[in-house]
């Protein structure tokens, strides 16, 4: 198999490659030449200024002082005081299985899936009380849809991308199209970012409000401007066994000059947060789901391992969900089979640079094509099979790491992943402590139908179960 190729989108050279080494070369090695990701959009997505200040849109040293200041935001310990608000979410969909259970009826679980990630991310990221699992008419749900439902023209974004040279005319006039189009029909983000901005004023204004949550951290963060400097590309990468250094933690700063993040800065990141996180982790719960209501085998596992953890009474929390070691492997090899994330793991190249026998051009964009990596049957025996077992430790340290990225890789790998796991988890944990998945008359039995969206793919017909308590 060739293990580069490369193609046009628009006027943007785009290479694929598939070849571990110089994945490593420039996701981790060389990553600092590799910082930026393409802009597929030219402009970006949303051309309002404050969202303008996502993680993902900075490269070069600004995106590595914000990073640097980010990064804690997730770290284990910040995990750990974040888990009762999971916990408190996770206990309203638990509420709602119940009901489910007592009238034996078929459901979409995927639908619950994504109101359960909402509510972590509104209360999290945004600080708000948000209830969208208890009421389909939540505010910040009907702000949610009209950002996921951004309108822009179509035919300027073609233009822009097959004539880059006329940028100067072409993205005033899409801006000013964009601007009169939302004044006229919506404000998509609007609403959500006066929300935040709130909040942050009234924990400024009155400290008996903080709380532990994705916000606060971001309000609280704060490194010298020379320590970002020294932050290493370790510090940089969010990982299961490398703890990130709190870098946040009450220090003596000094005369030195600081950085923080500013309120723009927060504003936008967490909107950035609220698409990265909501839709990747409930389709992460949704293929995992399928999987098991396939596989009882899987889920018995689980049970007796949850029941040999946490006895009769044992309470699960961030401690006992992280020994379960049985249900991490299942997790892992779910994200193996079905990477909900499969067209964003990308860089741009910010200077000529040789890769390998190939001399790569500034910015051209290098695209890891994740899917294809998780099913070379060249690196995985038997790819399609769901086998947890190639994640044991004596297994897993066999796995070249370039080969497995359902999070990406290096220091621009994905800053939530530990959030993510550990709402899966507990989430998946809590259910089937309780209750077995069955298949019901509109169970898809064995392949999934999945539809690939722009950055992520999903299951085409939800998610159909039926529970029974154990
Ligand atoms: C199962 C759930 C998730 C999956 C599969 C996933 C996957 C990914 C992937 C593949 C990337 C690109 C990494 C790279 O280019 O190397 C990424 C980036 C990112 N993710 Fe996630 N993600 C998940 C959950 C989350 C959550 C919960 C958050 C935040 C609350 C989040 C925030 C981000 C951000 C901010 C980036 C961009 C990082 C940067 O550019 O520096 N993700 N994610």
């Amino acid at each position: 198999m060739e293990k580069i190729c490369g193609f046009y989108y628009g006027r943007l050279p785009i290479i694929i490659i598939s070849d571990l080494d110089l994945l490593k070369q420039i996701q981790i090695k060389d990553f600092q030449k590799f910082t930026g990701r393409p802009m597929l959009i030219p402009g970006g997505a949303q051309p309002v200024n404050e969202l303008k200040s996502q993680l993902t849109l900075q490269r070069g040293e600004h995106w590595k002082e914000v990073r640097s200041l980010l990064t804690p935001t997730f770290s284990s310990s910040k995990m750990r005081q974040m888990t009762p608000i999971m916990q408190k979410a996770i206990g309203i969909l638990m509420e709602k299985i119940d009901e489910k259970a007592q009238t034996e009826e078929d459901f979409d679980i995927y639908e619950m899936y994504q109101e359960l990630t909402t509510d972590v991310i509104g209360q999290t990221a945004f600080g708000i009380q948000t209830n969208v699992q208890q009421n389909p008419e939540d505010p910040f749900l009907t702000n949610c849809r009209a950002i996921f439902n951004i309108q822009t023209s179509e035919f300027l974004i073609f233009l822009l991308m097959c004539f880059p040279e006329l940028y100067n005319i072409l993205y005033p006039i899409r801006k000013l199209v964009d601007v009169i189009w939302h004044q006229i029909f919506s404000t998509p983000g609007r609403s959500l970012i006066e929300g935040v901005t709130k909040v942050i004023e009234e924990r400024r204004k009155n400290p008996a409000l903080r709380r532990a949550d994705l916000l606060q951290m971001m309000l609280d963060a704060r490194m010298a401007r020379e320590d970002i400097q020294n932050v290493t590309a370790k510090q940089l990468t969010a990982g299961e066994d490398e703890p990130t250094e709190d870098v946040s933690k009450d220090k003596k700063y000094g005369k030195k000059q600081m950085k923080f993040v500013t309120d723009t800065e927060i504003k936008a990141n967490s909107i950035l947060f609220l698409l990265a996180g909501y839709e990747t982790t409930s389709t992460a719960l949704g293929f995992t789901t399928h999987i098991l209501v396939n596989r009882q085998d899987v889920q018995e596992r689980i049970r007796e391992e949850i029941n040999d953890v946490l006895g009769q009474d044992g309470v699960l929390d961030y401690n006992t969900v992280n020994e379960l070691r049985y249900l991490d492997q299942v997790f892992s090899e779910s994200l193996r089979v079905y990477p909900p994330v499969i067209t964003f793991i990308n860089r741009v190249a910010d200077e000529d640079c040789q890769l390998g026998d190939f001399k790569i051009p500034k910015d051209t964009a290098i695209q890891v094509p994740v899917w294809q990596l998780h099913h070379d049957p060249e690196i995985w025996s038997e790819p399609y099979e769901f086998k947890p077992e190639r994640f044991l430790p004596e297994n897993k340290k066999d796995i070249h790491p370039m080969a497995y990225q359902p999070f990406g890789s290096g220091p621009r790998n994905c800053i939530g992943m530990r959030m993510a796991q550990l709402e899966a988890k507990l989430a998946l944990a809590r259910i089937l402590r309780s209750y077995k998945l069955v298949p019901s008359e509109k169970t898809e039995i064995g392949e999934i139908q999945y539809n690939v969206k722009f950055l992520t793919i999903g299951p085409v017909h939800g998610i159909h179960v039926k529970v029974v308590p154990v």
